[in-house]
């Protein structure tokens, strides 16, 4: 099952990211709990990717791993970043009703159960899921503080979610994501996100911004795993 990388016939574009118009999603009740284990163990180093910093795991084994909820196969914890605006108004890429956040988590998770690597993954339309987690602002989030050792307390108790078929939001924008979207927010304080705006790229200029445009749905059906 490959990627359509370009508005082919046999397949409408699925680019990301886009505005969940919640009166829109139909509740399945196919949809199962997400199965979410992180080992907190298998985080490897922070780098600056030049447009966001990526908080990279050991994806050797399937030690942290994302499974169940709309998904067929386990996907193995690769990494996670955060999309940001010049101010505390908009930032996520993900809007919901019309409403932006002022920065979203994204959670990187790749096939491993049906590819042998994520760059093989990337190839293909199941290969990989990403969780988005909206940030709204509020007290200081001790998580967020540090969260490479508690990525596990980002898992809220009530997880429901949208999920809908999409893509990479940065290049090579390949179609190849499940998009699973937790419907609770969770805080930052703006204090905490203004450091994301004092991170540079390559060529010392401030990252003040990092999210992608909303791009048409077409006629996908985004789902709920709540009515
Ligand atoms: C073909 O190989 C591409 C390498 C894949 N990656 C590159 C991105 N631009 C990217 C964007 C991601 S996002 N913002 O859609 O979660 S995750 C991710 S990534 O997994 O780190
Ligand atoms: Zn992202």
């Amino acid at each position: 099952m490959g990627v359509c990388t370009s508005s082919t016939a046999q397949c409408l574009p699925r680019q990301s990211p886009i505005d969940i118009q919640t009166r829109r999603a139909k509740y399945d009740s196919s949809l199962k709990p997400l199965f979410i284990q992180y080992d907190p163990n298998t985080s490897k180093r922070i780098i600056n990717v030049g447009h966001c910093f990526n908080v990279e795991f050991d994806d050797s084994s399937d030690r942290s791993v994302l499974s169940e909820g709309p998904l067929t196969s386990h996907y193995r914890l690769r990494q996670f970043h955060f999309h940001w605006g010049t101010s505390d108004r908009d930032g996520s890429e993900h809007v919901i009703d019309g409403q932006t956040y002022p920065a979203e988590l994204h959670i990187v998770h790749w096939n491993s159960q049906r590819y042998s690597s994520f760059e093989e993954a990337t190839k293909h339309s199941d290969g990989l899921a990403v969780i988005g987690v909206l940030l709204k602002i509020g007290e200081p989030n001790p998580v967020l503080q540090n969260i490479i050792d508690n990525l596990d307390k980002v898992k809220t108790k009530e997880r429901t979610y949208w999920t809908y078929l999409g893509s990479l939001t940065t290049s090579p924008y390949s179609e190849c994501v499940t998009w699973v979207l937790l419907q609770e927010a969770i805080t930052i304080s703006s204090e905490q996100l203004q450091h994301f705006r004092g991170l540079q790229n390559e060529d010392e200029e401030f990252i003040l911004e990092n999210h992608r445009p909303l791009q048409p749905i077409e006629k996908r059906l985004v789902k709920s795993s709540c009515k």
